[in-house]
C-alpha cells in the first residue's frame, strides 16, 4: 500500500512511518503499537492513520457517524471494550473498530469475532497479559573500549550510521593502527586490505561488520533483550497459560534471558565468576598468603634454639651479611614449607587453575628472606594475565549470547504480537460475556431487537429490563415520562454502531438492514435561538436530502420550538423521510404530528403498567401501533377510579377531556 495514499498522511508522516519495521504489515494488522513507534506518531495518530488505511482498503467515506451523539455512542462502546483490555496496547488496537457501511470491512471484523467470542478470559491469561508491552529499543550507550577504523570516507559514513555506539576512526596505514590499539581494548578493521598486517593487541580485520551488528556491538542486542526481558517474558507465560503455539523454544528463551543481567551483562558463568573474583581479590589474596608464611616463619623461628659458633657470628658480622644466611642455613625447611603454605593459600584463595597457578607460585621466591615479601612484577603480570581472561571470557559469552538471542528477536516480537491480540480478543470476548451478546443478523429493512440491554443505562447491568422491539420506516415514539425513550434510541444506535463495526450486540437476537450512516439527533437543552433554530433546521435539511439506508434517531425535536410549530416541522420531516428511511422520533407530541402529517405514520408507544407506591410501573418494551397515555393522564385516570372523594366528577369530566 502506498503510504501516502491514505488519507491524513502527508509525504512527512509517510516519511517517518517507513521508519519503522514493516510498516505495510503494521498497517494490515492495526498494530497501533508499531505505528506509534515511528517518530512523532502517538498512539492517537497512529490509530487514525491504521483507521484511515482500514478505510482505504474497504472503500470507507468515514460519514456512518453523521451527528455528535452518533460519535458519542461510537467513544462510549469504545470505552466499553477498552475497559476490558488489559494492556494500553490492546486499548489502543481497540481503537482501529469503528462503525462502517463497508461490507467487507464488517464481514472481515466478524471473521475475527467469531475467533475472539470463543477465546477464554481465564485469569491467569489476564494476570500473565498485565506485564506485556511493545518491545522497545533503549537507549543507544556509547561502547568505549571499543572502535571500528577505516581508510574510505564512504565506508567511515556507513559505519558511523550503522554504530552509533562506537567511534569510527579513519586509518591510513599500520601505524595508525598501531596507534589506535594502544588507545582501544578492541579494533575492528572494515578494510580487508589490512588483513595480515601484524599489530600488538586485539586488532580484528572484518570486512562484513556491516552485515554483523550482533558480533561488533553484542551490548546492542543484549540491551535490547534486558530492556524488554520482563515483557517477553509476560508474553512467554500468556503462551503457556493460555496454550498458545510459541513461535519460539520458550524454554531455550528463558534460559537464555536468564543468563542476562538487566544492565545487559551475562550471569551465571562460573568461570567468569571466577575470574571475576580473582582479580578483585587478587592483592587481598596476596596480602593474606604473605601473612600466612610470615605467620608460620616466625612461630618456627620463634620455637628454635639457635646455636651459633663465634666463628660464624664474627664472619656474620664482618661481612655485614645479613640475616638471611643463618635462615638459609638454620630454618631452611621452615622457610620451604612458609612458602609453599603461602603459594597455597594464594592459589586456593583465588580459585586459580593450573596455568595460572604456575605463575602464582613465582610471587613467592624461593630465597629466604624475612618478612617474607612477594614479588610485584611476578603478581603484576598474573593481575594482567587474569583480567585479559576474565576480559575474554566476558566479551566471548557477550558474543554468544547475543548470537543465540539475535536468532531468538524475531520470535519475540512474534511472541508478543501474538500474546497482544490475544488481549483484544479477550477484550471482546469479555465484552460479549459481561453483556450477554450475540452476532446480529444483516437483513431486512429496519431493527428487530429481542431482549436488548442497554449497557450505558445508569443502573446496574443485571437491573437492566431486556427490550423487544422491531421498527422500520419512519416512526414516532411516545410513552411516559422516564418510561424510557431516551434508553430506547439508546439501545438502538448502540446496537447500530456495534452491528456495523462487525461486533456483538448485547441483545438476544438483532436483526438489522446494513445502513450507511446513523444520524442520532439528542434532545435539545431548551428552546434554541433564532440563529440555532435556523442551524438545525439546515441539519434536517440535509438529512432529508440525503441517501436512502440511513437510521435516524431523534430525541424530542419538539423542545427546540414552541409545540405547534414543532409538531408541524417534525410531520414535515417525517414525510421527507417516508418511504425507504427508519427513523424513529421520540415525542410527547405524537398525536399532534402524526394529525399535521400527510401520511399515515406509525407510533410507538412505552406505556405505563400502573402506578405503585406514587412510581410508574413500566413496561419498557415499545408497543407497536399505540399512542402511549401520558404520566397526567395516568394520574388523573387513577384519581377518577380510585378517589373516594371526587364528588362532583371532576376527575371523571377531567379523563374525558384526554380522549
Ligand atoms: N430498559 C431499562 N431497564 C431498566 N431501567 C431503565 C430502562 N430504560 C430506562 N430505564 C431507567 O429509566 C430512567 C429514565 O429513562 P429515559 O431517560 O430513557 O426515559 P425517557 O422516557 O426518555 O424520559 P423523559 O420523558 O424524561 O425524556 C433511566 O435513567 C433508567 O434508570
Amino acid at each position: 500500500m502506498e503510504l501516502e495514499s491514505i488519507s491524513g498522511v502527508g509525504e512527512k508522516t509517510a516519511a517517518r512511518l517507513q521508519s519503522i519495521e514493516e510498516p505495510e504489515r503494521a498497517l494490515r494488522e492495526g498494530d497501533v503499537a508499531a505505528l506509534a513507534r515511528a517518530p512523532g506518531i502517538t498512539p492517537g495518530r497512529a490509530a487514525a492513520i491504521a483507521r484511515a488505511a482500514i478505510r482505504a482498503e474497504h472503500d470507507d467515506s468515514g460519514t456512518f457517524l453523521a451527528t455528535d451523539r452518533a460519535r458519542e455512542i461510537h467513544r462510549a462502546v469504545l470505552d466499553l471494550l477498552q475497559e476490558r483490555a488489559v494492556t494500553d496496547d490492546a486499548a489502543h488496537r481497540l481503537e482501529t473498530l469503528f462503525p462502517t457501511g463497508s461490507a467487507s470491512r464488517i464481514e472481515e471484523v466478524r471473521e475475527w469475532v467469531e475467533t475472539a467470542m470463543e477465546r477464554e478470559p481465564d485469569p491467569e491469561t489476564l494476570d500473565a497479559l498485565v506485564g506485556v508491552g511493545p518491545l522497545e529499543s533503549p537507549p543507544t550507550e556509547r561502547i568505549r573500549e571499543r572502535c571500528l577504523a577505516t581508510a574510505d570516507a564512504e565506508r567511515h559514513a556507513e559505519a558511523q550510521e550503522a554504530f552509533p555506539e562506537l567511534s569510527v576512526e579513519i586509518v591510513e596505514d599500520a601505524r595508525g593502527l598501531a596507534d589506535l590499539a594502544r588507545g582501544y581494548a578492541t579494533v575492528i578493521v572494515l578494510d580487508e586490505a589490512f588483513a595480515g598486517v601484524d599489530i600488538d593487541g586485539d586488532v580484528r580485520v572484518m570486512p562484513d561488520a556491516l552485515d554483523n551488528p550482533e558480533e561488533v556491538v553484542p551490548e546492542r542486542t543484549l540491551a535490547f533483550f534486558a530492556h524488554n526481558r520482563e515483557r517477553i517474558r509476560a508474553a512467554s507465560a500468556v503462551h503457556r497459560v493460555a496454550e498458545l503455539d510459541a513461535p519460539l523454544d520458550l524454554a531455550a528463551l528463558d534460559d537464555r534471558l536468564a543468563e542476562l543481567d538487566d544492565d545487559g551483562t551475562v550471569i551465571g558463568d562460573e568461570e567468569l565468576d571466577r575470574l571475576e573474583r580473582a582479580v578483585a581479590d587478587l592483592d587481598a589474596a596476596v596480602s593474606t598468603a604473605e601473612s600466612v608464611a610470615n605467620d608460620r616463619l616466625r612461630e618456627a623461628i620463634e620455637e628454635r634454639d639457635v646455636t651459633i659458633e663465634g666463628a660464624d657470628l664474627l664472619s656474620l658480622v664482618e661481612q655485614g651479611a645479613g640475616v638471611d644466611s643463618l635462615l638459609s642455613r638454620e630454618l631452611e625447611d621452615e622457610h620451604a614449607a612458609a612458602i609453599d603454605a603461602a603459594r597455597d593459600q594464594l592459589v586456593d584463595a583465588l580459585a586459580l587453575d593450573s596455568g595460572e597457578a604456575e605463575l602464582a607460585t613465582r610471587a613467592f621466591p624461593e630465597e629466604p628472606t624475612f618478612p617474607v615479601e612477594h614479588d610485584e612484577g611476578i603478581v603484576n603480570r598474573l593481575r594482567d594475565d587474569l583480567t585479559v581472561a576474565r576480559d575474554r571470557r566476558a566479551s566471548r559469552l557477550k558474543r554468544d549470547l547475543a548470537a543465540d538471542l539475535a536468532g531468538m528477536r524475531e520470535g519475540c516480537d512474534e511472541l508478543v504480537r501474538a500474546a497482544l491480540a490475544r488481549d483484544v480478543e479477550l477484550a471482546v470476548s469479555r465484552f460479549a460475556r459481561d453483556f450477554d451478546c450475540v452476532l446480529p443478523e444483516f437483513a431486512g429493512s429496519g431493527i428487530a431487537i429481542e431482549g436488548g440491554c442497554s449497557p450505558l443505562l445508569d443502573c446496574d447491568f443485571a437491573e437492566v429490563e431486556p427490550i423487544d422491539y422491531e421498527v422500520s420506516g419512519p416512526t414516532l415514539l411516545s410513552g411516559v415520562n422516564s418510561g424510557g425513550k431516551t434508553s430506547t434510541l439508546d439501545l438502538l444506535a448502540i446496537v447500530t454502531v456495534l452491528s456495523h463495526m462487525g461486533l456483538p450486540v448485547p441483545a438476544d437476537s438483532v436483526r438489522i438492514e446494513r445502513y450507511e450512516a446513523l444520524h442520532y439527533q439528542e434532545k435539545s437543552q431548551g428552546t434554541l435561538d433564532a440563529g440555532a433554530f435556523e442551524a438545525t433546521l439546515r441539519e434536517f435539511a440535509g438529512l432529508v436530502g440525503g441517501g436512502t439506508h440511513r437510521l435516524v434517531l431523534v430525541d424530542e425535536l419538539e423542545s427546540i420550538t414552541e409545540p405547534g410549530a414543532s409538531a408541524t416541522i417534525i410531520a414535515g420531516i417525517l414525510e421527507e423521510l417516508a418511504g425507504s428511511t427508519t427513523g424513529v422520533f421520540v415525542s410527547h407530541l405524537a398525536g399532534e404530528i402524526s394529525e399535521a402529517a400527510e401520511f399515515a405514520v406509525s407510533i410507538d408507544g412505552i406505556e405505563a403498567v400502573g402506578l405503585e407506591n406514587g412510581e410508574l410501573v413500566v413496561e419498557r418494551s415499545p408497543k407497536k401501533n399505540v399512542l402511549a397515555r401520558s404520566t397526567p393522564e395516568l394520574i388523573v385516570e387513577k384519581l377518577a377510579t380510585e378517589s373516594d372523594d371526587d364528588t362532583d366528577g371532576f376527575y371523571e369530566k377531567l379523563l374525558g377531556k384526554f380522549e
